[in-house]
């Protein structure tokens, strides 16, 4: 309670008073500029003056005698900040247009260009060491200029309003949005002293740049918390999982796991979501009646987590367990929540739905530009996967997943290894590392599942092998390219018909990929070449990407000013109008925060002349970006009863919420 005894002085708000020093203090640069024995400023600043005998008219002291010491200023600002000085101190400056403007300061009458730099009786060689602009110089050297009128120059400077400068000097904050409103408040205020710039400060977007609201877009803001939402949603009663497994818990299945199941090579498989040890999401894949005869088949593990591709689900970690009461393989992959796999997306029939003006169930056909778009994802993922030494195995319609717009990722990666593992080619650690050049025998192809022993001469079993799974990726390739074209994976059993197909909705170049890749091992066929063809289509696909990022980037801009500004909007709500101290006069109506109730007021409570509400949010947005950066400036708030004014700045205005928010923190 030690706060409601404090004495009001200790805030350093101020009265207002009448600026009657105005006057004073023009009349005393007037007398300064006619006095002529002021001493030369040459003499003050390099020792000397070359135009001492030139006729230059100030006072120049005997040249045996020391320099006189510099001249006092008038201080700049009061060195005791103290109220009653304060309140004499004409540096408020009321921005709103209905209060009186400030007099034109007098610096910005003196720094007119020709006063700066074209006086006759310069000579330039003289500035040799002063060529590059600098502010105190540059007044320095004015006709009139001397340190007093800097002095007093500075005095009529609203500090708040330099604060809003960048290291280039460039505006970074107007007062208010609308940049001419800006200028017209502010017409004879040049700005030329540097701030380091504050980053806190509210910054008006560049134009090109500008969100169209203070909020993400709708659909965004949509897609972000539905996969929030996935996140925690809990698995149906009566499934009958294991609670926990390996630290991995609140077990819910991805895919339906009654009724009629698929298999993956000679296994059953389900997904399950699970949360970790870390609370995020992972998926489980568990393999049904894996019995694991080589602890070495986990090395593949080992690489695939070493491997990061944006195309490629990250594999974690893989174990076997008896907790679903079988002996049970499960690897474990980055969650991404509302996944669909490029089967759901693009092949599985549809409901009927309407498709140029008929009602029509057939898969709506995959566009052209998607299409080389997925292309791209797993011919990058397939090379990332092939320079290491390994295969994908996984290049399926079932097996790759659409995590965002148009975004794909491989997921199931390293499974097959560890399924199909065999002591007899597994490669060495140095195997599988190395870049895996383009096979050059016309070797049979490995189908998923069954490796097939290789016996090419000098090529060891592994390497060979691994150049084998290689070459079944691609075919595996050409043949998910022919099902995406014709909406059915097994497009490529007639093959006359599919291509007859592509070619009516298609271009020739997706034709060509996807026969490249189709194509009969026996050929020098990498996924290199791959790239090598489709050359335009990269160019495209990253200027997509560019523009995807700004669209982001812009995304982002619209809520950039948000988090900070509901912190401070969550200190007013826990300090005013507390219930506890609606009796208690000393709470609000006293001290530092009866400026808060009044600041608050001053932001939202504000009516026009009409008496009618004011609903600006540039207004609160611009309160309270400079309350949260604690400026300089100055505003005046009244108080309900008008009877009195105060004059405080944002930056004591912050001191005040900062410490009423501690102390109700400390409660
Ligand atoms: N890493 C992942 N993050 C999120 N969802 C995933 C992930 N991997 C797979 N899924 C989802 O899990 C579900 C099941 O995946 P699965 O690979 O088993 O596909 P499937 O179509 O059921 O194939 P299969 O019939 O061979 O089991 C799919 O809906 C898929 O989108």
């Amino acid at each position: 309670m030690a706060f409601f005894a404090r004495p009001q002085s200790a805030n350093a708000a101020i009265k207002i008073v009448a600026p009657t020093n105005i006057a004073e203090a023009h009349s005393r640069l007037a007398s300064k500029k006619d006095n002529t024995q002021r001493q030369c400023r040459n003499i003050l600043i390099y020792g000397s003056c070359k135009f001492e005998d030139k006729g230059c008219v100030y006072y120049h002291p005997p040249r045996a005698s020391t320099p006189p010491p510099l001249p006092q200023s008038q201080p700049t600002t009061p060195s005791n900040p103290s109220l009653s000085q304060a309140v004499n101190a004409p540096v408020f400056v009321p921005k709103s247009s209905t209060l009186p403007t400030s007099p034109t300061p007098p610096y910005a009458q003196a720094r007119t260009p020709t006063s700066a730099f074209t006086s006759p009786t310069l000579d330039a060689t003289e500035y040799d060491d002063n060529d590059h602009y600098d502010a105190s110089n540059y007044y320095n050297h004015t006709e009139e200029g001397d340190a007093d009128l800097l002095t007093d120059s500075m005095q009529y400077m609203d500090i708040g309003t330099y604060d809003m400068q960048d290291a280039e000097g460039q505006m970074m904050m107007p007062p208010e949005y609308d940049p001419h409103n800006y200028y017209a408040s502010y017409p004879a205020q040049p700005t030329f002293i540097r701030q380091p710039l504050h980053y806190h400060l509210y910054t008006h977007p560049p134009p090109n740049a500008a969100p169209t609201s203070h909020y993400v877009s709708p659909d965004l803001r949509a897609d972000l918390t539905q996969r929030s939402e996935t996140l925690l949603t809990l698995p149906a009663p009566g499934l009958n999982l294991p609670e926990e497994i390996q630290g991995y818990h609140t077990l819910v299945p991805l895919e339906n796991t009654g009724g009629e199941r698929r298999k993956f090579g000679n296994w059953y498989s389900t997904v399950y979501r699970a949360i970790g040890k870390d609370g995020k999401g992972y998926v489980l894949r568990r393999v049904e009646n894996f019995r694991l005869l080589h602890q070495a088949a986990f090395a593949a593990v080992d690489q695939w987590s070493r491997m990061r591709h944006p195309n490629i689900v990250h594999l974690h970690e893989a174990f076997t367990t008896r907790a679903f009461g079988d002996s049970s393989l499960v690897a474990v992959y980055t969650y991404h929540p509302n996944s669909l796999t490029l089967y759901d997306a693009h092949i599985k029939p549809k409901a009927p739905s309407f498709q140029n003006g008929r009602l029509q169930s057939a898969p709506i056909r995959v566009p052209e530009d998607v299409l080389w778009s997925y292309i791209i994802q797993i011919a990058s993922a397939m090379k990332k996967a092939h320079e290491t030494g390994m295969a994908l195995r996984m290049v399926d319609v079932t097996k790759i997943i659409v995590t965002g717009h148009n975004r794909i990722r491989i997921s199931a990666c390293g499974l097959a290894d560890i399924l199909t593992y065999n002591p007899a080619t597994a490669p060495t650690p140095t195997q599988q590392t190395s870049f895996t050049a383009p096979l050059s025998t016309s070797a049979p192809l490995a189908a998923v599942g069954t490796p097939q022993a290789p016996g090419a001469p000098g090529a060891s079993n592994a390497g060979l092998l691994s150049s084998m799974l290689q070459q079944e990726d691609l075919v595996m390739f050409g043949r998910l390219i022919f099902g995406l074209c014709c909406s059915n994976m097994a497009a490529v059993n007639n093959l006359p018909k599919s291509l007859e197909t592509m070619s009516k909705h298609y271009s020739a170049d997706i034709k060509n990929v996807a026969l490249f890749c189709f194509s009969k091992v026996g050929v020098h066929k990498h996924v290199g070449q791959i790239f090598e063809m489709i050359n335009p289509k990269l160019v495209h696909e990253l200027d997509e990407l560019q523009h995807g990022v700004e669209h982001l980037e812009n995304e982002l801009a619209s809520e950039l000013e948000n988090a900070r500004l509901f912190r401070l909007l969550c200190k007013f709500g826990f300090i005013n109008e507390r219930p506890e101290f609606a009796r208690d006069p000393r709470w609000s109506e006293t001290g530092d925060r009866y400026i808060i109730k009044l600041f608050r007021d001053y932001v939202f409570h504000q009516v026009d002349e009409h008496g009618k509400p004011v609903v600006n949010m540039t207004h609160v947005l611009t309160c309270l970006n400079k309350l949260d950066a604690g400026t300089d400036e100055r505003i005046m708030l009244v108080s309900r009863d008008e009877q009195s004014v105060l004059v405080v700045s944002y930056k004591e205005i912050k001191t005040y919420v900062d410490a009423a928010f501690m102390d109700l923190a400390r409660k």
